[in-house]
């Protein structure tokens, strides 16, 4: 089966750091994937790399089969309007009310929009009674409920998640948790998340990849994180101090 995502000895330096240094990682469509990796270790720019916004020195990146590095212009926007993307604070617009904010990228009427992000709130468990409203007026829980239905709107193929639970209580977080899992088995999409909340990656991942030192040195069904046998591994998901990963005191 062709890999929905598919890295390949990807490499990516900013002067002399390199951050990645030489990436593979492969995702088969439908699949959830979780990146787990301590601050700084190139998450964000691995996932900037399969969105277009970086270019890796070398390395191949490739969607359904095909390169998607070097790409420009129209085939780059065409490339980007794959995915859905969550950010990690809600990027919502504070000015628009929030069906404005969901139906943000969407073509066509404001009726037909207005329809579309109604349907789209409850596809995350909010009512149309919140479509007026504007994103200061809800919870930080019902924010990212919103930035959810925002980002499968456009009916992407492919959902990156960032940080998802990020500032959200236990309870919340697994709400977002619970939601994320059953879009993604629902809609069939394939998805990235990066995380530091084990408990999220535990509840969303397939499949969990390990980052550090800007090359995956641990990939494996999420069953098995718990047994996978490697130190750096076991020191991240436990998250303890003392172990082969070492902190820096300036990243602190
Ligand atoms: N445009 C850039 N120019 C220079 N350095 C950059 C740039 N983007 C990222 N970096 C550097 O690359 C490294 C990895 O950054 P990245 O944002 O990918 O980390 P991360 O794993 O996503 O971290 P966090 O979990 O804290 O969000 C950092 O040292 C960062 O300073």
């Amino acid at each position: 089966m062709t890999a929905k995502i598919a890295l390949a000895n990807v490499r990516k330096r900013f002067g002399a750091k390199v951050v990645l240094d030489g990436v593979d990682l492969s995702i088969a469509p439908a699949e959830s994937m979780v990146i787990i990796g301590g601050s700084g270790t190139g998450k964000s720019v691995m996932i900037k790399s399969i969105l277009g916004l970086i270019r890796p020195e070398s390395g191949s990146i490739t969607v359904d089969g095909r390169e998607v590095t070097g790409l420009r212009g129209r085939a780059l926007a065409d490339h980007q309007a794959r995915f859905g993307m969550l950010f990690q604070g809600g990027a919502l617009f504070d000015s628009l009310p929030i069906w404005r904010n969901i139906s943000f990228a969407l073509s066509g009427p404001a009726r037909e929009r207005r329809a579309a992000a109604i349907d789209n709130l409850a596809r995350v468990g909010l009512g149309a009674d919140v479509a007026d409203l504007r994103p200061s007026e809800l919870s930080g829980g019902m924010q990212k409920r919103v930035a959810l239905a925002r980002a499968i709107a456009a009916k992407p193929e492919i959902l990156f998640f960032d940080e998802p639970t990020t500032g959200l209580d236990p309870i919340m977080a697994d709400v977002i948790n619970d939601l994320i899992r059953t879009l993604v088995t629902d809609l069939g999409i394939t998805a990235l998340t990066i995380t530091h909340d084990m408990a999220s990656a535990r509840k969303i991942a397939d499949q969990v990849a390990m980052l550090y030192q800007g090359k995956i040195i641990w990939h494996g069904p999420r069953a098995e994180i718990d047994t996978a046998g490697n130190p750096y591994v076991d020191q991240f998901v436990n998250g303890r101090a003392e172990g082969p990963i070492k902190m820096q005191l300036h990243s602190l």
